[in-house]
């Protein structure tokens, strides 16, 4: 064929001539004439398509349009049929009236009731564990799932586009109807027991999902295992419920808890007063934490604070407002602690959690692990934190999950969530902006420099003038407390009667003294009068005495009742509690304290706050390696603490000693971690008898810089607690029980070798507490 022709057969003429040659084949009979090379042989027809010649002929076919009409006209007769039907079964299976009571709406759910995690519905119990209702909601919630997957192996929705599925009412409707349809016919046949059978079924489930390799299994694939959410009801006072119920936290508790359960550490910031101490420790209580069928198989709710007076006292808070025994919410701080057996929630502070993974590595003891106040980043929070990021890991792999919540009251938690040597994934960090109580801030506008004498004529103003409400004053140490204490009750002795406490308190007291032998120590005074000066001048910030400051206080002044308490932490714990006490109708309560009173605490109706801004800290120095304390201008975030204990039940006032121009200029925002401030022999010590070798690579949430950690292994070396390797000794594992410092424990560990042991004793607890008489009667 010319080209020219070729061109004008048109476009793949060749392919066109071949298939008619190739149709001209087929229509042959079997081997008449047949190609013995033909190229191509037709596909056999498939059976499914295969119709008689006639039945072609004579069927017209449906176009696709006229296909998709009739199957939705069938579909909607087929819903028609269906609903009615649905509709007279669900009219015989409708709620009797008598029970309409029980429905809640759900809006009330995120305060009265735990929301569902992410990783699974909710199911409520009673006091006894015992499963009780929720079953119907995860039902249908997994049935929408499985019904979905079905429909999806289908779907042409799926392959084309998302939207429509989503979009598509009727294909929802159809869903609702047939899980309906699917309910109705379960509940005719199940009844109770067929709801046994589920839960049980997502019982195993949930064992399933924290049982090592499956776990992991499942974590690869993408596959989420339902569990079970446990509910616990408490039975709280009456009184609790509504100050609960105005709580920030409260109103959080759906979004905290999910956060809980979908992540091994959560950081929660929320502002003072918010309720994260109290509240916490019951919504983890409450969401069956300590169960054994609960998210991490059972164990103790752990709190640790940086405080004694704190943890007993929200031991006490918590208790009440569970309405549980003290057996049950239970406290440990050094030397005291009244936890039982029974015990499922503990208060304790940071060291004695921290002795606790002494003995136990893995804290098998605790299902969560609570660190309260870690913005105050004292050294054992720090170490404990750095600890609980390796134990979570080993827990999760036995299968039993240590869950870690790091509450702070400022959002400086960078050191926390940003440091991937501590937490490798950032924890997510929730926060809980507002407060419950306004607190309104008053500066002085100018700073004085007799701060005690200047809190003193502060807290005389207030309590000639201002309406009813107690006070609560900051001072920096034991010595100023005591006597800024003699000065108001000088002023205003408090001749009512302050309750059968305090006159029982009296009591006890004086049969102790009896108790204590023949000799009658009231002959014999506490401090020395004349020396008495002496003493308060080693505090270096004071020279004048309280009997020259002069007060305008009236004669009619004097008859104001005012009942003064001291707080600090070297009070013996029953005089701690004194300030939580009811005091008598009309007389005005004065807790003067050090920065214990800081954080955590609730002292009942403190509406005057009364803050120095000063605080005594302890400085290590480097080159001779000697501690000292200062008397220093505390941090802004401790300044707003201290006003935070105004706004506690009630709106308050915090007076502040100081102008806004110190507090803006001279207060550093955060005070610095105590890590970096203190000598860390004890803590190296402690660390090598964990076990753990290079204390360099520890991940501190700040690390101490390496000349701290030279000079402590150095010392250690001295005293014979480490070899030349940096290896424990024998002397060393001894020294590492005692808990005092390095040099004093080497002290008694040679005092037993040379049977001298009680001296030594002696000496050790002279030198080793800071005041060793101990003022009792002020
Ligand atoms: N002993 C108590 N008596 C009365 N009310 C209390 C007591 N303890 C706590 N509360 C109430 O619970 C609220 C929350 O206290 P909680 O200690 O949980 O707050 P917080 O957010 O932990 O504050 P902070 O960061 O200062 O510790 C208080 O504001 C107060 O209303």
């Amino acid at each position: 064929m010319p080209p020219r022709a070729k061109r004008k057969l048109g476009y793949n003429w060749r392919a066109r001539q071949s298939l008619s040659e190739t149709s001209d084949r087929s229509s042959k009979k079997e081997g008449e004439g047949e190609d013995p090379n033909a190229l191509f042989l037709p596909p056999k027809p498939k059976k499914s398509l295969k119709v008689t010649g006639e039945a072609t002929s004579k069927r017209k076919r449906l176009g696709c349009k006229q296909k998709k009409r009739l199957l939705k006209i069938l579909e909607a007769k087929e819903k028609k049929t269906k609903r009615a039907e649905v509709l007279t079964e669900l009219s015989s299976l409708s709620l009797p009236s008598s029970q309409h009571s029980f429905l809640l709406p759900s809006t009330s759910l995120s305060s009265s009731r735990p929301q569902a995690g992410p990783l699974g519905s909710m199911a409520h119990c009673g006091s006894e564990g015992s499963e009780v209702s929720g079953w119907r909601v995860r039902r249908r919630r997994r049935k929408r799932r499985q019904l979905r997957a079905e429909k999806g192996a289908w779907s042409p929705h799926k392959v084309t586009s998302h939207l429509e599925v989503v979009g598509d009412e009727d294909e929802e409707e159809e869903e609702e109807v047939q899980m309906i349809e699917m309910e109705v016919e379960e509940a005719e046949g199940e009844g109770p027991e067929g709801e046994e059978e589920e839960v049980e079924e997502e019982k195993v489930k949930e064992e399933r999902t924290v049982t090592g390799e499956e776990a992991n299994v499942a974590v690869e694939t993408g596959v989420r295992e339902r569990r079970v959410a446990v509910f616990v009801q408490l039975k709280r006072p009456g009184d609790v419920q509504e100050v609960r119920a105005q709580l920030p936290v409260v109103a959080e508790e759906g979004r905290i808890m999910e956060s809980v359960s979908g992540s091994p550490v959560t950081v929660l910031c929320g502002e003072t007063g918010s309720g994260k101490t109290t509240q916490l420790p019951q919504f983890l209580y409450e969401h069956g934490y300590t169960l054994p069928n609960g998210p991490c198989g059972g164990g103790m709710i752990g709190v640790t604070e940086p405080r004694r007076v704190a943890a007993v006292s929200m031991s006490h808070r918590v208790a009440y407002e569970m309405g549980l025994s003290q057996r049950q919410v239970s406290y440990q701080i050094r030397y005291e602690g009244n936890a039982t057996e029974d015990t499922v929630i503990k208060f304790m502070t940071d060291g004695v959690l921290l002795r606790e993974i002494e003995q136990d590595l893995l804290l098998q003891r605790y299902s969560v692990v609570v660190v309260d106040e870690a913005h105050e980043r004292s050294v054992f929070t720090d170490i404990l934190l750095g600890l609980l990021s390796r134990i979570i890991p080993l827990r999760e792999k036995s299968g039993r999950p240590l869950k870690l919540v790091v509450m702070s009251a400022t959002l400086r938690v960078e050191d926390f969530t940003k440091n991937p040597l501590l937490f490798p994934s950032p924890p997510p960090t929730l926060s809980v902006e507002s407060r419950q109580f306004p607190v309104t801030v008053h500066f002085s506008r100018r700073t004085p420099t007799s701060y005690v004498r200047e809190a003193y004529l502060k807290t005389c103003k207030i309590h000639k003038r201002l309406p009813p409400g107690h006070l609560l004053v900051f001072l920096t140490g034991q010595r100023e407390v005591l006597r800024l204490c003699r000065a108001l009750r000088g002023t205003f002795p408090c001749t009512q009667s302050t309750g059968e406490e305090r006159e029982e308190g009296g009591r006890r007291e004086r049969r102790r003294r009896k108790s204590r032998g023949d000799v009658d120590l009231d002959k014999y005074p506490l401090l020395p009068e004349v020396g008495r000066t002496e003493c308060e001048d080693e505090e270096g910030e004071e020279e004048d005495k309280e009997t020259d400051w002069k007060a305008e206080v009236s004669a009619h002044d004097r008859q104001l009742p005012m009942l003064v308490l001291p707080l600090y932490s070297l009070l013996p714990p029953e005089r701690q509690a004194e300030v939580f006490r009811p005091v008598p109708e009309g007389v005005r309560l004065c807790v003067v304290a050090t920065n214990v009173a800081e954080t955590s605490i609730t002292i009942p109706h403190v509406k005057y706050v009364v803050d120095t801004g000063k605080v005594k800290r302890r400085y290590y120095d480097k080159v001779t390696g000697i501690s000292t304390f200062r008397v220093e201008w505390v941090s802004q975030a401790s300044a707003n603490q201290r006003a935070g204990r105004a706004g506690r039940t009630q709106p308050g006032h915090c007076y502040r000693l100081y102008s806004s121009a110190v507090f803006q200029n001279l207060l550093s925002q955060f005070s610095q971690p105590e890590i970096c401030s203190r000598p860390v022999d004890d803590l190296v010590l402690q660390m090598k008898a964990l076990g753990i070798e290079r204390v360099a690579h520890f991940p501190f949430p700040t690390p101490p810089s390496p000349e701290a950690l030279q000079a402590a292994e150095m010392v250690l070396e001295g005293l014979g607690a480490l070899s030349s390797d940096g290896r424990l000794t024998d002397l060393g594992r001894t020294m590492s029980r005692f808990p005092v410092s390095p040099r004093y424990g080497k002290m008694l560990a040679v005092g037993h070798q040379y049977n001298c042991l009680p001296y030594v004793i002696s000496l050790v607890a002279a030198l080793s507490v800071k005041v060793s008489v101990v003022e009792i009667f002020v």
